[in-house]
């Protein structure tokens, strides 16, 4: 018997389409090619006509693999984590009592240095990663620390996980501790190169297109210094494919210490883009205190915003105007930030994400559509746009949306299988979420068409899933994690 050449999964798919749309369907056909990527979508078909589709499609039995969802569960695109710091992740829960500059100081600065050891890395990272998968992020923008050897480590354990991701090697030669500093620009320039060229070496992904890419990562404006950024503007400059990634406007303090330290520069973002650092493949993550030339300026250098919810509530830094910055035009996509956040998961930021611009709509009497048509300034962000940041967002923000982000003919299959055990208590394994399970039986919209039904399922996974209900992860059509990948 031959290989099959082409997988269809069959059941019921939910997928973003705009930031205040998205399509819920029963009954779709995804096929997806040996290559990973997704070949064609039907949707609709009835149980009675999947063999007549596929024979239409020119597929013979033996050609397929056939994976059917049961009852309950749904496909939708993977989570796009836009920023994170992977060595962080030991310190969730940790430190909020204070706020970002002595955060940094008393916590997070102590525990990255312990990645000065590469033995601590390779104890530390794998079931750090396998957190990130377990929770659906099927790409992840990873902050690394200053080490290049324990960056290669994260790297290697990426890779070999088969997570789509970007990597950056940590750019900081001032403003920190003597224990946790590059001891030149030079040093810190020559690092970043080899890390980036150990990155581009390391094998590509299924479709023969690299999974992991590098990211130009200094840490924020105030831990560079004027000669660090110089030589990162060259970089940048010379490999206009490479991305960027760093911090921005998160808290009044740092923002006002930026302002000391570049007293020439108009604001904050101006500071890189005078280094040549806002672009299109440029990732700012918090972005809670932009002024109005700033926010111009991101949307005149197509740069995107990562927005951090959970981490600015802990830290206390403030709440980010994604309404505002959503009418504005602006690329958004959301992020976990560990350790400032307290969880690696895209369901609790998006949780976050809704309370935040609740928190905003509540200050601001929320108004219904203004007459200028904005639909997203003061009002709670609806379940459209909170799946749409966690995934397609996020996507735009890491300029990887012609091929991730939303499950579409061409696109790479990243995706989740997502199970919320509607069918009865009793089919709920000991993997699953209690607080799921009573979904059609006491939902009022149980008896109606399919669509509210998989629109209710949505909404009980954002807001009371877990790692429990997302059964399958797959990158580039390779199955990669979730609960049905360890049984
Ligand atoms: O949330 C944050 N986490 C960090 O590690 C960091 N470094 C600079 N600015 C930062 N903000
Ligand atoms: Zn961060």
């Amino acid at each position: 018997m031959s290989t099959p050449v082409v997988t269809v999964y069959y059941g019921s798919l939910i997928n973003p389409t705009t930031l205040t749309t998205y399509e819920a369907t029963a009954n779709c056909l995804i096929a997806v090619n040996a290559q990973g990527n997704i070949d064609w979508i039907v949707h609709d078909v009835k149980d009675s006509s999947v063999q007549e589709t596929l024979l239409q499609k020119g597929l013979l039995d033996t050609d397929v693999a056939i994976v059917e969802l049961r009852e309950g569960q749904f496909i939708m695109p993977g989570f796009v984590d836009t920023h994170t710091h992977a060595p962080q992740v030991p310190n969730l829960g940790t430190g909020y009592q204070s706020e970002l500059l002595d955060w940094l100081e008393k916590f997070t600065f102590p525990l990255e240095s312990k990645f000065q050891d590469v033995g601590f890395a390779k104890e530390v990272y794998p079931s750090i990663v396998k957190k990130f998968i377990a929770s659906g992020t099927t790409t992840c923008c990873y902050y690394g620390t200053l080490h290049l050897e324990s960056n290669k480590v994260l790297a290697d354990i990426v890779h070999s996980s088969g997570q789509r991701a970007l990597i950056g090697k940590c750019n900081m030669d001032r403003h920190c501790p003597p224990y946790y500093i590059e001891s030149s620009p030079n040093s810190s320039i020559s690092n970043t190169q080899a890390f980036i060229s150990y990155v581009r070496s390391l094998p590509p992904g299924p479709s023969n297109e690299p999974l992991i890419y590098p990211v130009l990562t200094p840490r924020f404006a105030i831990s560079c210094s004027n000669e660090l950024l110089s030589s990162l503007k060259s970089l940048a400059h010379s490999d206009t494919q490479l991305h960027i990634q760093t911090h921005i406007a998160e808290n009044l303090k740092e923002v006002q210490f930026t302002k000391e330290l570049y007293p020439d520069v108009e604001h904050y973002a101006g500071v890189y883009d005078s280094y040549g650092l806002l672009r299109t493949n440029t990732i700012l993550a918090h972005a809670v205190w932009l002024e109005e030339k700033e926010i111009d300026l991101v949307k005149q250098r197509k740069a995107g915003i990562s927005h951090c919810p959970t981490s600015n509530f802990n830290l206390r830094s403030g709440v980010a105007p994604i309404g505002k910055y959503l009418d504005r035009g602006l690329k958004v996509g959301l992020g976990t930030d560990a350790s400032g956040g307290f969880s690696p998961s895209m369901l609790v930021t998006m949780r976050n994400a809704s309370i935040a611009s609740t928190v905003v709509a509540l200050q601001n009497n929320p108004i219904n559509t203004p007459a200028d048509g904005r639909k997203f300034i003061n009002r709670q962000l609806p379940l459209a746009t909170l799946l749409y940041l966690a995934t397609k967002g996020g996507a735009e923000v890491c300029v990887l949306d012609k091929q991730i982000g939303s499950l579409e003919p061409g696109k790479s299959f990243d995706a989740l299988i997502v199970d919320v055990h509607t069918s009865d208590s009793s089919t709920a394994t000991k993997n699953s979420n209690p607080a799921l399970w009573s979904i059609p039986d006491t939902s009022p919209i149980s008896s109606l068409s399919p669509q509210p039904v998989l629109e209710g399922m949505l909404e009980k996974f954002i807001f009371c899933g877990d790692d429990r209900n997302i059964s399958a992860v797959y990158v580039q059509g390779k199955l990669i994690g979730g609960t049905s990948y360890y049984t």
